[in-house]
């Protein structure tokens, strides 16, 4: 394991041939696009955490049961000025980096402490965002980067804040039914306020604006104050439904005081982000209609979500389906050190991912009692009971153990929806199997193979598809890869065939919903 962590990954600019094990299904055409940290060590210098490493972009086109692969590193600007200085100057999640010669930067505090918010990293590593005809690699800072999709060259670099007051957003935007993208970002202490703001970028822009990027066109259609102006929850995702959007304002929190000051304090910015065991979970329920959240305060027990996989409306209800763990230990099991020593001893997940069902009533009986559990659905245990102060207790029924990386078929997504296509992790965070999972009779398909560390799997469904799970005509009919910026990623290369083969969402026109 030593060697697939730390180890710089070469690119791979011109396309290669995958050598390919078995058949791929005759219609599936496309480009898959795919993101992950590349390259960890620059000249001396090392970074602590996994999540900080290079972006390195990868393609895999697929056609005529062949598939090319290529791969090129994202020349952002933190990429450039990286390799020029040949030292890591730009400070990321887990690693700080001092410019300046000399380590004690009081001289230069005055600067870094000029602005609450200092600048952040254009490294965007973690997923593609697809915005109308383009396309961009994301982090969770306020920088995305657009490329270019075929030769995977590195474009403008596009900051949220030209366009509204956001200083992260999520790398898990939604997509809707018109192309629309839906994603949250927070705007942290902006004229005296810290609030989530929930915006959509159009997929087409007026014919004689051409020129300019969707973002321009970049819409905020709803706000929710942060509980808190100095600590706002981190989150990695969010869920919606036809008619809502859910929002967990979660007990794992950026310390905002502690930000201004972490590069005087030699702090990366992981540990700028606390968990409050003792505090709550607020799930803001905001009506897509009105733009406004429902008045009722909705809260569960604390927990640190990063993967909401799918929510939708049932008769006066929204269905919501999370992982969820029960502290934020997944991120330390990430520091390079604990994943590269001793890695078996060190690798065991403190907090197990669990794949959880909440169940949120949308009419509360002013008349019902205290304690009354205000869920009717027959088909869960998940409770929500009514208690003083317009306030519900939602807890949750517990559908699997052991899972991370859920992705559905995306049609599916915010409708009533049966299958989970998932890594199984269990008390250790490499999978070694994929999962196909029925949330309506709790039973599961597993796929595994020796020496093989799959990814998340992407599920693409077949052309004129009648049934959900109609990615092919039987099991296993989804295929995985995917460089979800997770470490397994990198082990898949491009041997096709021993990841079951994969393809994405983020198709090119060729195939699939776009
Ligand atoms: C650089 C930077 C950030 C980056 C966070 C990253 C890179 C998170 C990655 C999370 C993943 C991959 C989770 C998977 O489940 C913050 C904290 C937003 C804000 C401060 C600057
Ligand atoms: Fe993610």
């Amino acid at each position: 394991m030593d060697m697939i962590f730390g180890k710089n990954k070469k690119e791979q600019p011109e396309p290669v041939r995958a050598k390919i094990k078995g058949e791929l299904p005759t219609w599936l055409h496309g480009t898959l696009l795919r993101n992950g940290p590349g390259m960890h060590t620059i000249g001396e210098t090392t970074y602590n955490h996994w999540f900080d490493g290079l972006a390195l972009l990868h393609s895999f086109t697929i056609g005529n049961g062949e598939v090319h692969y290529r791969s090129k590193y994202l020349r952002s600007d933190t990429y450039n000025s990286n390799i020029e200085a040949n030292k890591i100057v730009v400070s990321e999640f887990g690693t700080m980096a001092y410019p300046d010669p000399c380590k004690n930067i009081f001289s230069k505090a005055f600067s870094y402490l000029s602005h609450t918010i200092p600048d952040f990293t254009d490294n965007c590593l973690i997923n593609i965002m697809k915005c109308g005809e383009d396309f961009y690699a994301t982090t969770e800072t306020n920088y995305i980067r657009k490329i270019n999709p075929d030769t995977l060259e590195t474009l403008e670099k596009v900051d949220y804040r030209d366009y509204a007051a956001i200083n992260v957003a999520t790398s898990h935007p939604h997509y809707d039914a018109q192309g629309n993208v839906l994603n949250m970002g927070t705007s942290i202490v902006d004229k005296g306020k810290t609030k989530y703001l929930v915006f959509k970028i159009p997929p087409t822009i007026p014919e004689k604006k051409k020129k300019k990027n969707n973002l321009k066109h970049l819409e905020v259609i709803c706000s929710i104050p942060s509980r808190s102006l100095l600590s706002p929850s981190y989150y990695h995702s969010f869920g919606i439904t036809e008619n809502y959007i859910i929002f967990l304002e979660q007990p794992f929190k950026l310390d905002i005081l502690k930000m201004a000051t972490a590069y005087i304090r030699g702090i990366n910015w992981a540990s700028c982000i606390t968990f409050h065991e003792e505090d709550k979970t607020y799930i803001h329920i905001i009506d897509r209609r009105t733009k406004r959240t429902l008045l009722t305060k909705f809260y569960a027990d604390p927990m640190v979500v990063f993967h909401h996989v799918n929510a939708y409306e049932e008769d006066g209800h929204i269905v919501f389906d999370v992982i969820s763990y029960k502290d934020h230990s997944l991120y330390q099991l990430f520091y390079l050190a604990n994943l590269n020593q001793d890695f078996q001893q060190n690798s065991k997940l403190a907090s197990i991912p669990s794949l959880k069902r909440f169940v949120i009533p949308l009419q509360v009986d002013k008349d019902a009692e205290m304690g009354e559990n205000l869920v009717k659905l027959e088909s869960t245990t998940a409770t929500a009971r009514k208690e003083k102060d317009d306030q519900v207790y939602c807890q949750s029924e517990e559908l699997y153990e052991g899972i991370e990386l859920p992705r559905i078929n995306y049609a599916y997504n915010g409708k009533k929806y049966r299958y989970v296509y998932t890594a199984e992790v269990q008390w250790n965070p490499i999978p070694t199997k994929i999962m196909k999972f029925d949330v309506l009779t709790k039973s599961s398909l597993k796929w595994e193979e020796e020496h093989c560390w799959p990814a998340e799997p992407v599920f693409v469904p077949a052309p004129n598809a009648q049934q959900e799970d109609d990615g092919k005509s039987s099991w296993p009919s989804e295929y995985s890869t995917g460089f979800h910026s997770k470490p397994w990623n990198q082990l898949s290369s491009y041997e096709f065939g021993r990841v079951r083969k994969g393809t994405n969402i983020y198709f090119q026109k060729q195939c699939g919903r776009d």
